[in-house]
C-alpha cells in the first residue's frame, strides 16, 4: 500500500536528546525516511546570532548593482562557484525565475568587495550547518537500525551554501523548476523571508503539490540523490519545486556533500545486506519522481565527483564550453 503524505512532519531535535522520549523521536523519523524525504526540524541548536547575521546580509547583497554581483560571476569560476543572474538557470527545460550566490566550504579568494562582511558571515554558517548535518546523520543511522556513524565515512570535506533570491511576479510562474537536490547528501534549508511568504512546494507519490510554509526557528531537511542512492532507495529524494509569488523570496539551502572518490559499486554494495536482512523495502515514488535525472544511478558517471561535474556542466553550458571544453560531449550529448 502506498503511504502518502499530506503535510511536512516536524522532528524536535531537542527531543531526541532525553533517553525517555527519543524512541519515539527514532520512529517518527524512519516513518519520514521510508515515506516522506521531506521534515523540518526544530530545536536545532544553530546560533540565532548566526542564521540571523546571514539573514540581515541577503537583503544588502542582493541589492548591490549588477556590476558589483558580476564582480564574482559564476561563469568565470571553473568551481561553479559565485554569482549567477536571473534567468541563467534551466530546471526541468523551463528557465527559472531567481538569481543566488554560490560558496563552499574552501571559499574562493575573491570575494564580494563590494560587501566586505559577508565572509566571516558565511564562514560562520556553513561551519554550525555542517555541525548540524553530521549530528543529524547519527540520528538517521540510528532510525535506520544502523549504528550512529555508519555514514560519515561517506562524507566530503566540502559543502556547498546557495544564498537564493527569488524576485516578485505578478504573473507568478517557475522560481525554481521540479528537481530532486543533486548536489549530495541531504540539504538543510533556511526559509529566509517572512512567515507568510510562500514559494516552496514538495512533490507526493499520488502527484499532488504540497506547500512547505516557512516555519520560523526550524530548517527544511529533504534528501538528496546521493543518500538514495546509498540507502539503495530504502529512503527515496523527493521532488520540489518553488513558485514565484507576489513578493520576494529569500532561502539559504546548505548541501551536504558527498566523498567525491565515491564509486557506484562502494555507494550501493556498502548497505545492501542490512536493507535486504532487515526487510526494507525500496521505496514508492510517483512516475514524474521516477523521470528526473539521476546519472550517477543509471551508472554513466564512474564516481559520485564525476556525476557532480556532469550536473554543473549541464546547468551551466556557458561554464562548461569555458573550463571544460574537452568534456563536453561526453556529458552533455551523453543520453
Ligand atoms: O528556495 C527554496 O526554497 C528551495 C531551493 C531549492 O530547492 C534548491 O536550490 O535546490
Ligand atoms: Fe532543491
Amino acid at each position: 500500500m502506498t503511504v502518502d503524505f499530506t503535510s511536512i512532519p516536524i522532528i524536535d531535535l531537542g527531543e531526541a536528546e532525553d533517553p525517555a522520549i527519543r524512541p519515539r523521536v527514532l520512529e517518527e523519523l524512519r516513518h519520514v525516511l521510508l515515506n516522506v524525504g521531506f521534515l523540518y526540524v526544530r530545536n536545532h541548536r544553530v546560533s540565532k546570532k548566526v542564521i540571523q547575521d546571514l539573514v540581515t546580509a541577503l537583503a544588502v547583497l542582493f541589492r548591490l548593482n549588477e556590476q558589483e554581483k558580476d564582480e564574482v560571476a559564476l561563469c568565470n569560476s571553473p568551481h561553479f562557484l559565485g554569482y549567477s543572474g536571473t534567468g541563467s538557470e534551466t530546471t526541468a527545460g523551463r528557465t527559472d525565475g531567481r538569481e543566488q550566490f554560490e560558496f563552499a566550504t574552501e571559499l574562493r579568494d575573491d570575494w564580494v568587495e563590494a560587501y566586505p562582511p559577508l565572509r566571516p558571515i558565511v564562514n560562520a554558517y556553513i561551519a554550525s550547518l555542517t555541525q548540524l548535518s553530521q549530528d543529524f546523520l547519527n540520528l538517521v543511522a540510528e532510525a535506520l537500525s544502523l549504528p550512529p556513524r555508519t555514514f560519515h565515512p561517506f562524507l566530503s570535506d566540502q559543502h556547498r551554501l546557495k544564498l537564493v533570491h527569488y524576485p516578485a511576479s505578478d504573473e507568478g510562474g517557475q522560481g525554481v523548476g521540479p528537481h530532486k537536490d543533486s548536489s549530495g547528501w541531504w540539504t538543510f534549508l533556511l526559509q529566509a523571508s517572512l512567515p507568510h511568504v510562500k514559494g516552496l512546494q514538495v512533490f507526493t507519490k499520488n502527484g499532488d503539490w504540497v506547500d512547505v510554509p516557512n516555519i520560523p526557528g526550524t530548517f527544511v531537511v529533504n534528501i538528496g540523490q546521493g543518500f538514495e542512492v546509498v540507502t539503495n532507495g530504502v529512503c527515496k529524494a523527493t521532488t520540489h519545486r518553488v513558485l514565484s509569488g507576489s513578493e520576494e523570496r529569500f532561502s539559504v539551502p546548505f548541501f551536504q556533500g558527498l566523498r567525491r572518490s565515491l564509486t557506484k559499486t562502494e555507494a550501493t554494495g556498502r548497505l545492501k545486506e542490512h536493507f535486504e536482512q532487515r526487510g526494507f523495502r525500496v521505496a514508492d515514488e510517483s512516475d514524474e519522481g521516477r523521470q528526473i535525472d539521476g546519472a550517477f544511478l543509471r551508472g554513466k558517471c564512474a564516481t559520485w565527483g564525476d556525476s557532480q561535474l556532469r550536473t554543473k556542466i549541464q546547468s551551466h553550458p556557458d561554464v562548461g564550453s569555458k573550463f571544460y571544453g574537452d568534456y563536453l560531449d561526453r556529458y552533455v550529448n551523453d543520453e
